[in-house]
């Protein structure tokens, strides 16, 4: 907690402990619920160590009054100093038992929160992830389950050990030594409210330092990430102006809030030992009147003490509070996420043939929904048939195929594979059929083996092998010293294009799909390689429907058909010696000016 507690919070972060907050803060409590008997074996434990310790001034104090010949409860120092050890040692275990269980709590339940989210998103449509960033979502898994857990295994711990702390320590100062105990409460109480008002005062000036300072960074960061820019506009002499005018504002603010700083600490210096003069001397007076003995005037500068920390304590439990209500809010946000409707319901396997038809299919990405990528597109693709999707970049080819996977529901239209309409199958059962051998392949980092097994989990060695023989991976897998179990690394970086895509396809072919997705890699590969790759793919082909997102003329040749996507519609289809013999149509045009 303590590392957390000297951040500012931040405007965003700032909530009001209201009910309908703590209420929101409680439901992420649920995760604690299997394991409450320990939780609260914990509680139990810290309120005992807590109170256990409030022995500790007493006898410490017992310790003056038994050598100034006064003594209440015991008869030597001897016995007093066992005494306290005792008091010391029951201390320590109920600490220990505490610290543990909470840890065992924490740790549990966290780590339940952390694969609940993760869960909840993986199984989110995708028109969630193009509403957040990645980096966003991962903060949720990170940051925000630190901040709970710092609240769960800490302040949560804290807050109980203070009040605990204050109420008892006051009642024990207001029995042993009640004089100086509501002399204290008249000053004391007067002097922290003010100091506490202060520094939030001066908490909110550093806060605006601190803004501008990053105000200022900022304009460091874009200028550097951009320094061919700069350069090019000859504005270094600009940039440096716009930073130093930063610079200079930060600088102007800080020296302003070191004023009141200057004045905050000297009257905080100055406030509180003021306060702890006139308690002193109070207490002084009520020890030369015998109204109270030494030692019992320093157990209550002990008490004091320990209820001055427990006050002090409380503002940044205060802050602590805020900031993790602001996180349960965020996980609760994600925890409450719609999900697409059949997709985590099991259901039998179902087997289609791939006859495709887009029946008046319209449709507008929900992020944007005024910009209509297709409208009113129909065409049907036969069982086995082989359709290269041909069009300007943005004519909405990759839309087409979003919308097949079932990425995103349709504005408007139908799409029926063998006659049957696709959003009544089951999600799951339904993409079992597709297959997609994408354009930018990105493996994940485990071995080669893994990642071609992630077509069919559970696959056989014997499957694995077959299957990365017929996509033409073999060959160099097996020049690996590792073979199969060559570690591909972070999204497959130690591998070459070809070598990840001859992946992507073993992948598919143990899928074995019926509807095959190819997104055509634009980047060449060496005339070899390329080879290695058509060959394979034409081997994955065989037999499944397949739709090609095309960049290349020898593969548009090779389809049956050529759907050319213009304006959300198709303009035309046919074979590309049909078509080329428009010669002005769409196709010859792009012919001409792309895909040669
Ligand atoms: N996730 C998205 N959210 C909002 N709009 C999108 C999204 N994806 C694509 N679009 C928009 O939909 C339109 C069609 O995009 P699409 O990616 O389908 O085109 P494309 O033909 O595949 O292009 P390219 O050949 O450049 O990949 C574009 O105007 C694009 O800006």
């Amino acid at each position: 907690m303590a590392k957390q507690v000297k951040e500012p919070l931040k405007e965003e972060d700032k909530r009001k402990l209201n009910k309908a907050n703590l209420k929101n803060l409680a439901s992420v409590l649920r995760f604690m619920l299997p394991y409450k008997g320990l939780f609260i074996l914990g509680l139990v434990a810290l309120g005992l160590s807590t109170v256990t310790l409030l022995a500790f001034p007493r006898l410490s104090g017992e310790l003056l009054d038994i050598a100034n010949g006064k003594p209440t409860y015991f008869q030597t120092i001897n016995q007093a100093a066992v005494a306290l050890i005792v008091i010391l040692l029951i201390q320590a275990v109920f600490s220990f038992i505490r610290v543990y269980t909470f840890a065992i709590v924490n740790e549990r339940s966290m780590g339940s929160i952390r694969k609940a989210i993760y869960e909840k998103v993986i199984w989110l449509p995708l028109t969630f992830f193009d509403n957040r960033r990645v980096g966003e979502i991962m903060s949720r898994l990170t940051s925000d389950i630190s901040t709970l857990q710092d609240t769960f295994s800490t302040t949560l711990a804290e807050l109980l050990r203070q009040i605990l702390t204050l109420v008892f320590g006051t009642a024990i100062l207001f029995y042993m030594t009640p004089k100086l105990a509501a002399f204290m409460l008249l000053t004391f109480p007067v002097l922290v409210i003010s100091a506490l008002i202060f520094g939030k005062f001066i908490r909110k000036l550093s806060g605006k330092t601190q803004d501008r300072l990053a105000a200022a960074n900022v304009i460091v960061e874009e200028s550097l990430q951009s320094i061919p820019v700069v350069k090019a506009f000859t504005n270094e002499a600009f940039e440096t102006r716009r930073y130093s005018n930063a610079i200079e504002e930060s600088m102007r603010i800080a020296i302003y809030t070191a004023r009141y700083r200057g004045f905050f600490i000297s009257f905080v210096i100055f406030v509180i030992f003021s306060g702890i003069v006139a308690v002193g001397w109070y207490g002084a007076s009520l020890v030369q009147s015998g109204e109270t003995t030494t030692g019992e005037l320093f157990s209550f500068v002990l008490y004091t003490s320990f209820i001055g920390f427990s006050i002090a304590g409380l503002g940044d439990i205060y802050t602590q509070l805020q900031r993790s209500i602001g996180a349960s809010e965020r996980v609760l946000d994600i925890l409450h996420e719609k999900e697409e409707d059949t997709s985590r319901t099991t259901a039998p396997p179902i087997k289609l043939y791939g006859g495709i038809r887009f029946n008046n299919v319209s449709f507008a990405y929900p992020t944007r929904p005024d910009n209509t990528v297709l409208s009113g597109l129909n065409f049907e693709i036969r069982p086995g048939e082989k359709v290269a999707l041909i069009g300007r970049s943005g004519s909405g080819k990759s839309t087409i195929i979003n919308l097949l996977l079932r990425f995103y529901p349709l504005s408007e239209g139908t799409i029926t594979i063998d006659g049957q309409n696709i959003e009544g199958l089951n999600l799951s059962a339904y993409r079992q059929n597709l297959g997609i051998v994408p354009q930018e392949v990105i493996l994940f980092g485990g071995t080669i083996r893994e990642n071609i097994a992630y077509g069919k989990p559970g696959a056989t060695e014997a499957e694995v092998r077959e299957a990365a023989r017929r996509a033409n991976a073999l060959e160099f897998i097996e020049r690996f010293d590792d073979k199969f179990d060559t570690l591909v690394g972070e999204r497959g970086v130690k591998l070459s294009g070809g070598q990840r895509q001859r992946i992507a396809i073993a992948r598919a072919i143990l899928k074995d799909p019926a509807i095959l997705i190819l997104d055509e890699a634009t980047s060449s590969l060496d005339a070899h390689t390329e080879a290695l790759v058509q060959e394979a793919l034409e081997k994955l082909m065989e037999g499944r429907t397949t739709i090609i997102i095309a960049h290349r003329l020898s593969t548009v040749k090779k389809t049956d058909r050529i759907f050319v996507i213009q304006d959300g519609a198709l303009a035309e289809t046919g074979s590309h010696t049909e078509l080329t013999q428009h010669e002005n149509g769409i196709y010859s045009t792009l012919l001409k000016l792309q895909l040669q």
